[in-house]
């Protein structure tokens, strides 16, 4: 494929092929594909250890593949990391963060850095604080923020620039009941306002509640990505669909005897 895929209202929202990584003689991303159509709500899901946050490293910037391509909105990431950069905000693993800066600061910082005007960066900043119940800790330093709040920072980072394209790494793993509802809330309306979410998650009531399609990976592959009535098929809910696909053990029968007996 060429470097350009397209212009960005044609192309979809992100599209990937042949990607793959390794560290050292370890294959982790084995030469996957997908197009996430623009306005869907995408779920990336798979067991510990299946590749999810390597893919989404590479999608994102943070990590070179060895192969493959990948274009947001049509724009190559790695040929044209700037102006990809411009058409996603990101909730990367590991939330690296600048910890001497407080909340506010943090946002105002990366608001100007992406060349934002002033005060369109601080009356976003105080909304987004505001919607997330961070406003008591907005000056306060981050690296005094708890590990939800730290998540809640990072989203809020994510969607100061409002791009056309969220690319969030388990947004709701640590973090509490009702920021997870006030999380939620704000992904729906961006996804209801045109825009496209992907997200990884190993909740899969969540990704069944909230998105339109999902792909699920395991073992550095995608065994099977689409919408999520037809990847849950004929199975009751999509917690037993991905129970099968990705070849669960059933411990019904026989296993962990001495975790069954009152006595040790
Ligand atoms: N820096 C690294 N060096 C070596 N191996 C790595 C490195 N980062 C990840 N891996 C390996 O790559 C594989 C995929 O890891 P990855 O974190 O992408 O999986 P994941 O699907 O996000 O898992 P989880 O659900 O547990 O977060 C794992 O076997 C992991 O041990």
């Amino acid at each position: 494929m060429s470097t350009e895929q397209g212009n960005t209202t044609g192309a979809p929202a992100l599209a990937f092929r042949g990607l793959a990584k390794a560290y050292g003689d370890k294959v982790v991303v084995r030469g996957i594909d997908l197009d996430v159509p623009t306005g869907s709500f995408y779920g990336l899901v798979g067991p510990n250890g299946a590749g999810k946050t390597t893919t989404l490293s590479m999608v994102t910037g943070l990590l070179r593949p060895n192969q493959g391509q990948v274009w947001i909105h049509g724009v190559d990431v790695w040929a044209d990391p700037v102006r990809a950069k411009q058409l996603m905000g990101v909730l990367p693993d590991g939330l690296r963060l600048f910890e001497r800066l407080s909340g506010t600061e943090l946002l105002s910082y990366l608001g100007r850095l992406r060349g934002m005007p002033v005060d369109v960066v601080d009356s976003r900043s105080r909304e987004l604080l505001d919607v997330l119940d961070l406003t008591s800790a907005g000056d306060k330093l981050v690296a005094d923020y708890s590990t939800g709040m730290r998540k809640k920072i990072t989203l809020a980072t994510a969607l100061l620039h409002s791009p056309p394209l969220l690319l969030l790494d388990e947004p709701l793993e640590a973090v509490d009941p009702v920021s997870a509802r006030i999380i939620r809330e704000v992904l729906q309306a961006y996804v209801a306002g045109g825009r496209t979410v992907v997200l990884s998650s190993h909740v899969m009531a969540l990704v069944e509640e909230l998105c339109s399609h999902v792909a699920v990976m395991n073992d550095g592959v995608i065994v099977t990505s689409g919408p999520v009535a037809q990847v849950r098929g004929d199975a009751a809910t999509l917690d037993d669909a991905f129970f099968h696909i990705v070849g669960g053990r059933d411990i019904g029968q026989g296993g962990l005897e001495w975790l069954r007996s009152s006595q040790g």
